[in-house]
């Protein structure tokens, strides 16, 4: 399986914010990071994706399908999307919230075999002690993680994440982007995911593709990536790539260039 984004522009109105963007060849179990500034054009990269925003210009490509020809529910069970903005006040529990979230694009009758894919995403992410919590109880950090088994569970194709740790604790986002990481690639599934934090992409990704100002600076491996000047300069900050002893990849940034 492949997607590929061939001279997308998309935009709000008149306003343009995706220019002409291409991001070729991303294989079945890919972690593709997109990093970039406040106000890049990720979330709209995604939504563009996910068929919430139509292109003004350009393809996009699963296999040889193109995504503008499949039906609503199709695309939906094919790509599946977690906005930055999510949370939910229903009276359910975080279980029937994810078994809402797999009926969504299939029938509403409830089958064993759904009963056991919910248990399965939830052990997967490593919240199943949450299965019977209220959804409107969880604190930030654990609505942020319920929202990514929502994400999954339905088994779609490609995964978008759109700042998936943002509320986390260290811990959480070690745990939740490894989980994603390995669940994903086993199940040969696509993941894109907007990150703010350079570390955690270099850590999780196999890819990162940087945007500025809807246009892609830069498409390679975290090493490739991150290694070039564009960085500072994209977010106005000096870096430098370093390797830590335990031979991570390691963004130290300042403000300005130290004397
Ligand atoms: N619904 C909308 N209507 C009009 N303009 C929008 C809308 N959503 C986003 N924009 C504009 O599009 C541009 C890109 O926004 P987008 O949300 O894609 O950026 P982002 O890279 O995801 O930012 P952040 O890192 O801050 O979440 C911004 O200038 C934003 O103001």
């Amino acid at each position: 399986m492949t997607l590929e984004m061939r001279n997308i522009s998309a935009g709000y109105g008149r306003h343009v914010v995706l220019r002409d963007i291409t991001i070729p060849d991303i294989a079945a179990g890919d972690f593709v990071g997109v990093i970039g500034p406040n106000a890049s054009g990720k979330s709209t990269m995604f939504k563009t994706l996910a068929g919430l925003l139509r292109p003004k210009g350009g393809s996009i490509h699963l296999d040889d399908t193109d995504l503008a020809d499949l039906r609503r529910r199709d695309r939906a069970r094919a790509v599946a999307y977690m906005p930055q903005a999510y949370g939910c006040n229903a009276i359910l529990t975080v279980f029937e919230s994810v078994l809402l979230a797999l009926k969504q694009t299939t029938g509403w009758r409830v089958q064993d075999d759904n009963l056991d894919r919910v248990s399965e995403t939830l052990a997967a992410l490593r919240l199943s002690h949450l299965s019977e919590r209220g959804i409107s109880d969880l604190s930030g950090g654990q609505a942020q993680m319920v929202a990514v088994a929502q994400t999954m569970v339905r088994s779609p194709r490609v995964v978008l994440l759109d700042e998936p740790t943002s509320a986390l604790d260290l811990h959480h986002q070690l745990s939740i982007l490894g989980s994603v990481r390995d669940e994903m690639r086993r199940r040969g599934t696509i993941v894109m995911a907007a990150l703010h934090d350079l570390n955690l992409a270099a850590q999780f990704c196999d890819r990162l593709v940087l945007i500025n100002s809807g246009e892609i600076l830069a498409d390679g491996t975290p090493a490739e990536v991150l290694a070039l000047p564009e960085i500072g300069k994209t977010y106005g900050v000096v870096t430098s790539l370093e390797t830590t002893r335990r031979g991570s990849l390691f963004v130290d940034a300042t403000l300005e260039a130290r004397a």
